[in-house]
């Protein structure tokens, strides 16, 4: 049976300070590295191992896989990382306060850019700070300005398809560190979740998830580790 498990990075600063994070690339604060280590202990614990992993590009992401590795005792472990992975992108909300912004333009409109399937926040300002357009690690990469969880699957989906679907097929088990939208676009596509059901869905920091996969990828079962 193909082995596969998802992790969304422990606690970012950001995530602390309840701020949009998207694309930006923020650290994990002292309880997102605690989260990873005890996926790292779990995960020993129930006997995983695994031959592959993969994340984003992003380093709250890259860490906690780090972390959650060296527990392990598998630091050597080969790790692909790439943009795929990555968060989905935040646009013009990119490190605005959330609870501020639900302020300004209400709690269901908050709502609707964070989780509602086709809906993109609001473009950023040309010159904003948060702009990546000069970041070395995103050369030659067509950098989204904003979002849509449905956008984030035309990533995500097609990386699957293209590398970890082949490396679950071919016996490899696999760890995969991302974030919690290019982790609901990846489950929304091995659960299949309907859009209007994915709205729902929200994937706590630091636990990892289990899928029981069919030799054909089909998902069979998906569960959190820690309640099982
Ligand atoms: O800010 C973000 O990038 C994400 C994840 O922290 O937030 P949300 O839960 O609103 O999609």
């Amino acid at each position: 049976m193909p082995t596969l498990v998802l992790i969304r990075h422990g606690q970012s600063a950001w995530n602390l300070e309840n701020r949009f994070t998207g694309w930006w690339d923020v650290n994990l604060t002292d309880q997102g590295v605690e989260e990873a280590k005890a996926a790292g202990r779990l995960l020993a614990d129930k006997g995983f191992d695994f031959d592959q992993c993969y994340t984003s590009l992003q380093t709250r992401a890259i860490k906690t896989l780090n972390l959650a590795l060296e527990e392990m005792g598998r630091l050597w472990l080969p790790v692909e990382k790439d943009w795929a992975l990555n968060e989905r992108h935040y646009g013009g909300l990119t490190g605005l306060n959330k609870a501020e912004t639900a302020k300004i333009h209400g709690d269901e409109q908050v709502q609707i850019w964070r989780r509602a399937f086709d809906i993109s926040p609001p473009l950023g300002e040309a010159d904003s700070e948060f702009d990546l357009s000069k970041d070395r690690r995103y050369a030659g990469i067509k950098i989204p300005q904003t979002e849509s969880l449905k956008d984030t699957i035309a990533r995500v989906q097609p990386y699957w398809e293209k590398k970890i679907a082949p490396d679950l097929k071919d016996g490899k088990r696999v760890l995969v560190s991302a974030h919690g939208n290019s982790l609901r676009a990846l489950v929304k596509h091995l659960s299949g979740i309907p859009d209007n059901e994915i709205v729902s869905l929200e994937i706590p920091t630091g636990q990892p998830i289990v899928y029981e996969l069919t030799d054909d990828l089909v998902a069979t079962d998906r569960y959190y580790l820690s309640e099982r």
